[in-house]
């Protein structure tokens, strides 16, 4: 029987050889500079902006609005339109959706991180008598958010910080399930939502038939709608103008003692933690000293400023701004999002702050290499700085050593959390099944919820009564011609895996998704362990229908029977339920004498052939008895919550 740390070494060394053969080559795209000499003085972007400027924006020349809308219907492109017509970014700066800055975004086309960029827009207006046109300048602040589901929590967040959404619909696809699901978010904030119907460029648009569908789902009036191409420009002109007349100024009292609402943060290596913020009352300025009000903690202002899109010092935010704040906090532990800061010494009421998030998905995420586990444990406190919706603790595996069991909102967010750390901070690493949350209940009442199967503990003396699953409800639009909402309530563990996947598959690529979480129901659950030559392998344990067990139990021993390679000893792989065994299967050894063909006393042919041997124990004995690629976990998972 192989010893824990063999298997452990073996475990690590087969994925890192497997996660480095199967990774795609990526292209690192870097954020070109803004300022260029050929820009012409309309679309140069300002150097800089100082704090008088900024005093010449009272909250009545202040809108915050946010982008919302289903993934690509053009939320990012329209961002990228707006922020040359107001001059912010050169027009044609080479780099489309300017605002999804990270790497993951670019590589994937998805917005993951909601962006904040400060515009400022001449506003031409008629007065009733003269008809004299007037240009008051106004400060806009854009907050670019995500379309995937996985992170509406990135959107919920943003709009805290606005009085008004851009909803954007493509013209062709219409109403999908996101753009129901962030409508309701901007309803629920009581935010000025104005309809925005993009890609009118495209040939199959049908905007009258989008209008329609937004009066019937959301009783929006279809004059309010604003037809625009993010692609020709078309349209945009319109924008912004519905911007400053619909949507109310920010509220908030400019005399009082300055209170602002931490909206994000993110850890720079040269400047250390930064954070967004929206200035709710007062200004602040470098020099002050500020307090936390959910550490108490006291820091000074080092550095205040908007992003425009990029950083920009101001010395100064005031009443109804958005921008960053650059103080002593060290890690983001201290920067919690949706905390209150407030004028230090002064006595003020925290602002409501968000929903804490819920996580949906969890999974274990160990070093490739063991001896790696401080780096891992380094790049991980500094992306959650980045992303502070993961949760993280400490856990160690039998098979994999030490690491960290981390809660997702999703699997996207997990895929995106390890592709960050790879390319962010060069950490490599092995990502166990992912599971969802389950509560179990003892026979003395106790309950105790499972985010890693392995804890479930068999032996404890106590008998499990009870035990719950969490569902969700799953929103499904199928765009035939009758135009199918489709609601159920869904066990999560059900759609972790692969359910988005078919379903494009089985519509040919029409039907869209959303969920939200919903409660938890009971379920006849129970652990399945898998043994490798009778070794529990603690990291491929799962919890799974019980009525399931057995025909999953048979088709995981024999899914890693085509993974495991044969080795020079039998191996017997195996799915238990408790001590009971459900499923066996067996690798037969594989036999060979190095020397057999080696005839005459050729010493040094001996030698080189004994050597190739070394190498093959050295792969056994790396092995352990098991050679466990990444891949395999992900396909077990497809095994257990398909059937
Ligand atoms: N034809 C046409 N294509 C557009 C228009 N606006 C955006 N697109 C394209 O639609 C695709 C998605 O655009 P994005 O701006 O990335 O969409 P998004 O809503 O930000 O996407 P997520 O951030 O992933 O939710 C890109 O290929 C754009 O070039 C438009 O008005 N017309």
């Amino acid at each position: 029987m192989a010893g824990a740390a063999a298997l452990r070494r073996a475990a690590r060394r087969a994925f890192r050889t497997l996660s480095n053969s199967s990774a795609p080559s990526r292209t690192i795209v870097l954020p070109e500079r803004l300022l260029s000499s050929q820009a012409s003085p309309e679309h140069r972007p300002r150097p800089s902006v100082s704090g008088s400027e900024l005093g010449q924006y009272p909250p009545e020349r202040i809108r915050n609005f946010s982008i919302i809308a289903h993934v690509d219907h053009g939320k990012s492109t329209l961002a990228d339109r707006l922020l040359e017509l107001t001059g912010t970014i050169q027009k044609g700066h080479g780099q489309p959706q300017y605002l999804d800055k990270l790497q993951v975004e670019r590589e994937r086309g998805i917005t993951v991180k909601a962006q904040t960029a400060t515009m400022f827009y001449k506003h031409a207006v008629e007065t009733s008598e003269s008809h004299v046109a007037d240009t008051p300048s106004y400060l806009l602040n854009l907050i670019d958010t995500p379309g995937h589901v996985d992170f509406s929590y990135e959107v919920s967040r943003s709009l805290a910080a606005c009085q008004g959404a851009l909803l954007v619909v493509d013209a062709a696809q219409g109403v999908q399930a996101q753009t129901i699901a962030n409508f309701y978010l901007a309803f629920e904030s009581n935010l000025s939502i104005i309809p925005v119907i993009n890609k009118i460029d495209q040939p199959t648009a049908d905007p009258d038939n989008v209008k329609a569908q937004l009066k019937r789902l959301f009783d929006i009036d279809p004059s309010e709608a604003l037809l625009t191409s993010a692609k020709t420009g078309q349209g945009l002109s319109q924008v912004l103008p519905a911007v400053i007349e619909r949507i109310p100024c920010p509220p908030g009292s400019c005399d009082s003692p300055v209170r602002m609402l931490l909206l994000d943060s993110y850890y720079d290596e040269y400047k250390g933690v930064i954070c967004h913020v929206a200035i709710v009352d007062g200004a602040m300025r470098k020099g002050d000293k500020i307090s936390s009000a959910a550490t108490g903690r006291t820091y000074e202002v080092f550095d205040v400023g908007i992003m425009h899109p990029e950083l920009t010092p101001t010395g100064v935010l005031y009443t109804g701004q958005v921008g960053y704040v650059i103080t002593g906090m060290r890690s983001t532990k201290e920067a919690r999002i949706g905390d209150t800061l407030h004028q230090a010494k002064s006595v003020v009421e925290a602002l409501p702050g968000f929903k804490p998030v819920r996580h949906m998905v969890f999974s274990g995420v160990y070093p490739a290499d063991g001896s790696d586990f401080e780096a891992l444990s380094h790049a991980i406190e500094k992306l959650t700085c980045n992303d502070a919706s993961v949760s993280v603790s400490k856990e160690t595996s039998t098979a994999l050593g030490m690491g960290f069991r981390c809660g997702f909102l999703g699997l996207l967010h997990m895929d995106v959390f390890h592709q960050r750390l790879e390319q962010e901070y060069g950490a490599q690493v092995i990502s166990t099944i992912p599971t969802v949350p389950y509560i179990f209940e003892y026979g003395d009442d106790s309950k105790v919820q499972i985010e890693n199967p392995a804890a479930l503990s068999l032996n404890t003396g106590k008998r499990i009564t009870a035990c719950w699953e969490p569902t969700v409800i799953a929103t499904i639009i199928i765009p035939s011609e009758h135009r199918a909402l489709l609601k159920y309530r869904l066990p999560l563990r059900e759609i972790i895996v692969d359910f988005y996947n078919e379903l494009k598959s089985i519509t040919s690529g029409y039907a869209t998704f959303d969920y939200e979480d919903s409660e938890y129901q009971k379920s006849d659950l129970v652990k399945m362990d898998i043994l490798l030559n009778g070794q529990p392998v603690d990291a491929m344990a799962t919890i799974i229908h019980n009525q399931k067990a057995q025909k999953v139990g048979r088709e995981l021993v024999d899914k890693l029977k085509k993974f495991i390679e044969r080795q020079m000893f039998e191996i017997t792989i195996q799915a238990a339920i408790g001590s009971k065994v459900i499923a066996r299967e067996t690798l037969s050894a594989m036999r060979k004498n190095v020397l057999a063909k080696c005839y005459g006393g050729d010493i040094t042919r001996k030698k080189k052939l004994l050597e190739k041997q070394k190498e093959g124990k050295k792969r056994m004995k790396r092995v352990g008895s098991v050679d466990i690629p990444q891949e395999a976990f992900h396909e077990l998972l497809k095994v257990s919550s398909s059937k």
